[in-house]
């Protein structure tokens, strides 16, 4: 079974060409205004008219309000939603509202950690296992830490899930081969600084995915 690839934080055409020419599956549009890639709803709605049917968009949020939901699933042309920081009450409720496949993040750390992830059957529809960034910290993503791939030996997902966090075109690959990802999502990996998305990056990732 290939696997599939979400290229995510793209704000300009030319790194969402570059991911469409290099085979993801998925794009990440980020609504989140501290982070140095996040959209307007106008410029997420100029890029999505870019986009081909076969590669689905997905729009990344921090405990988003309604409004901001509604808003981008609409102008963003989203096919699914992203929460992170979001209770699995509330991520039960979006997912009704933007009736839009949803991906619960689950920061993981520790062992532990990974229990969190049976909070979201019924609430959403993947988990999405990021590295969970220090306390205080501006973003819950999107700042290229990893976690040990090792904590996921023998896990049974309660869901269907995607691997992130701190991937790059160098380590996606025993990534893969570690932890039989199906999906595997990348956004600083793919950057020349933050929120600066390099072409040749995101060829080479797309390639290493390819070889895995
Ligand atoms: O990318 C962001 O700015 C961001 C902001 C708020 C929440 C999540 C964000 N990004 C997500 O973080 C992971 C991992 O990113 P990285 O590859 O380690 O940089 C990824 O799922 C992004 O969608």
């Amino acid at each position: 079974m290939p696997v599939s690839t979400k290229i995510c934080g793209l704000s300009t055409p030319e790194a969402l060409g570059a991911a469409i020419a290099g085979g993801a599956s998925h794009v990440g549009f980020v609504f989140f205004p501290p982070s140095p890639r996040h959209l307007s709803f106008d410029r997420a709605a100029a890029l999505a008219s870019l986009l081909p049917s076969h590669v689905r968009a997905v729009g990344v949020f921090v405990d988003p309000d309604d409004d901001t939901i509604g808003q981008a699933v609409t102008t963003g042309r989203l096919d699914a939603v992203q929460l992170h920081r979001t209770s699995p009450d509330r991520t039960a409720h979006i997912r009704r509202l933007s009736a839009r496949e949803t991906w619960a993040a689950v920061a993981v750390k520790a062992r532990a950690d990974l229990h969190a992830a049976g909070h979201y059957v019924g609430a959403a529809d993947r988990i999405l296992y990021d590295a969970k960034t220090p306390d205080g910290a501006a973003l819950p993503g999107g700042m290229g830490m990893r976690f040990d791939w090792a904590l996921l030996d023998g896990s049974s997902h309660p869901l269907p899930w995607v691997l992130s966090g701190g991937l790059d075109p160098n380590n996606v690959g025993e990534a893969i081969r570690r932890t039989g990802a199906p999906i595997v999502d990348v956004s600083s990996g793919v950057e020349s600084a933050p929120g600066v998305k390099d072409v040749d990056k995101i060829a080479a990732f797309l390639q290493a995915v390819r070889r895995s």
